[in-house]
């Protein structure tokens, strides 16, 4: 069947939008003034093979009701009250309070498509912070387990989900485990240490009296001494301060500073021997593997033990090494919590993470390219190609993927980014990575909001330059699912993203229960943004975390047409779409592609 489709749509939807980064998302004052162009294209579609009871519909509209309309909202309409927004019943839609916002003022085309991870540290643990944050539009806020005393975690947690319940915010949390191999103290209560060239320093497990004596630093690893060798290179942070073995005495190795620099609490300790880093393989080390494996499981014990029950959407697993870890873990959770369903995200930071590479990604529900430690342990010009490497695996596994650290480092202490970090950022966004991640700029930066405003505007720009450029990257995505029904599911989506780059679509909308649909559609990275339907919070804040998802809680039923008439009259409804809009629409209940304008 061949149609031809005339619509309007606004030429200007996809003009960058400046944002007032102001602490509150009711003091934006946004008018979108849509001035209509008349497009005509040729639909070409056919009936999907696999459903008896619906071929693809192509209405064909008149609607002009984009022409000359002004978007604006008022404060007030914004700013919904906890009881409207949250009450879950049938009758109605849960949408983050800043997407509605984006999309009223922005229309669908120019809304963000990366998502963004904020780490949460003493710069942005208040309320007031946190909302600023979120109005900003973190979309998954990273709790540090290795900075911080649980309760501060705890409260953090609880802040968030008050926010989340309070404002109408989906903020998912991401709790991220204590796992750096071997680490120094917490210094004493000192904020940072500083070590001069050639001074020489005492580094041991022993506890030291406080104050901290000069010059010591307490490690966290008891085989510390026996595992080090005279003439080996210690590393700070993965080189910001390197120091000599010179002489080790009982449990105290006296090292040399060799690159001067500041240590901060907690720094990550590496050694290297011969020009290579020292870990367990090279037998030099056994003990260390072990060490970490149990002291790694029972610090996750202890971390689902206290927070599963509290809303914890991600946990992020530092220096997994296989994904018998990980494995390890998702089954402890399935047998624990019944409800609440945590994905577990894989840290790539080590050599063997590297190594073990998909199957450890296989085995988790995303990964993260943890480029701090993996810059420690591997030549820093290796950096940038395992990212790359690392991103496109997550992709072709169907795997949400965190970029993250040293992503806008300077705006750690200026309001301003360096050109080379805004390069970074963009690449990160080109390579269509789900998520971009702040860590020492959102948890103790001078700039916690602009660094967001930038991650925000950067992914914007690169996005909407990567659609008109017509850019598709053209990247094999394999089969990921094992029964035919999956790939049913598979071809649908993957045929729903093409139909909608080459209609030109407004919006993809898919009916989830699971999440499953959503994120394979998400996998085809669209032009246009996706509407995740979902009905069940949980779902609905892990959507979160995938590129271009848009995620609403409704509740629905299995009759498409139903559904589709309701979420149709509900956004509607909130001004967050408009008649004559043409939608794509797929779900988990039916195997077939709708394509309609909004009546
Ligand atoms: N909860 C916290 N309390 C105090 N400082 C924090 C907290 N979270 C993060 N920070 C600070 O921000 C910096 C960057 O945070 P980040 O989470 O990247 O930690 P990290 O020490 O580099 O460890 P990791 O490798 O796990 O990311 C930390 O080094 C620490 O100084
Ligand atoms: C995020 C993290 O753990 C790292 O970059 O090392
Ligand atoms: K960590
Ligand atoms: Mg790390």
């Amino acid at each position: 069947m061949s149609n031809s489709l005339h619509f309007f749509t606004p030429s200007n939807l996809t003009a960058p939008k400046q944002y007032l980064p102001k602490p509150s998302y009711n003091r934006w004052f946004p008018v979108t003034s849509l001035s209509p162009k008349l497009i005509s294209i040729k639909a070409s579609t056919s009936a999907d093979p696999n459903s008896s009871t619906t071929s693809p519909q192509v209405l064909i509209s008149d609607n002009g009701t984009g022409a000359g309309e002004i978007l604006s909202f008022t404060p007030q309409e914004c700013d919904t009250p906890p009881s409207q927004s949250f009450l879950s019943d049938s009758s109605s839609i849960d949408v983050d309070a800043v997407t509605e916002v984006e999309l009223k003022e922005n229309g669908f085309r120019s809304t963000r498509r990366t998502k963004m991870v904020c780490t949460i540290g003493p710069a942005t643990c208040g309320f007031e912070e946190l909302e600023a944050l979120a109005v900003g539009g973190m979309n998954v806020a990273r709790i540090n387990m290795c900075h911080g005393t649980r309760e501060w975690h705890k409260r953090v947690i609880e802040r968030v989900r008050r926010l989340n319940e309070e404002k109408g915010f989906a903020v998912a949390i991401m709790m991220d485990t204590e796992g750096s191999e071997i680490h120094m103290g917490d210094l004493g209560g000192d904020s940072s240490a500083k070590a001069e060239d050639d001074e020489i320093w005492t580094f041991s497990v022993r506890a030291f009296d406080l104050p901290r004596p000069e010059r010591t630093i307490n490690v966290n690893y008891d085989g510390f001494a026996e595992d080090l060798k005279v003439g080996d290179e210690l590393l700070v942070d993965g080189g910001m301060v390197r120091f000599d073995v010179i002489e080790k005495i009982g449990p105290d190795v006296k090292c040399r500073c060799t690159d001067p620099g500041l240590m901060l609490p907690r720094a990550n300790l590496t050694f290297w021997r011969d020009g290579s880093l020292v870990r367990e393989r090279n037998a030099m080390l056994p003990t260390i593997s072990s060490k970490v494996n149990s002291f790694q499981q029972s610090i996750l014990t202890l971390t689902l033990e206290e927070l599963q029950f509290e809303g914890v959407d991600f946990i992020a697993i530092s220096f997994v090494k296989s994904a018998e870890v990980i494995n390890h873990l998702k089954s402890y959770i399935a047998a624990r919590s019944r409800d609440s369903d945590i994905a577990v995200i894989a840290k790539i930071e080590s050599i063997d993470s590297l190594k073990n590479l998909e199957e450890i990604i296989q085995a988790s529900d995303g990964a993260m390219v943890a480029r701090g430690d993996l810059g420690a342990q591997i030549p820093l010009e290796q950096v940038p190609s395992a990212q790359q490497k690392i991103v496109q695996i997550c992709r072709q596994l169907n795997k949400p993927v965190i970029v993250a650290s040293q992503l806008l480092e300077s705006m750690i202490e200026y309001p301003t980014p360096t050109r080379a970090e805004v390069a970074d950022v963009s690449e990160a966004v080109r390579q269509r990575a789900d998520a971009l991640m702040l860590s020492g700029e959102s948890a103790m930066g001078q700039y916690p909001d602009k660094a967001l405003a930038v991650l925000r505007s950067v992914s914007v720009r690169i996005e909407k330059w990567w659609r008109e450029e017509k850019r598709y990257e053209a990247m094999e995505l394999p089969a990921v699912g094992s029964s035919f029904s999956d790939s049913i599911s598979e071809e649908i989506c993957s045929s729903a993203a093409k139909m909608a780059n080459n209609l030109g679509v407004d919006a993809l909308f898919v009916y989830t229960k699971t999440g499953h649909m959503a994120s394979l559609l998400s996998r085809c990275r669209p032009d246009c943004p996706i509407f995740a339907f979902t009905s069940t919070k949980s779902v609905r804040r892990r959507l979160n975390l995938q590129w271009g998802l848009i995620p609403f809680r409704v509740s629905f039923s299995d009759d498409m047409e139903s559904n589709l008439n309701k979420t149709f009259s509900l956004l509607k409804a909130r001004g967050m779409i408009k008649s004559g809009d043409l939608v794509i629409a797929v779900s988990d209940m039916l195997q077939s592609i709708q394509v309609m304008n909004v009546p």
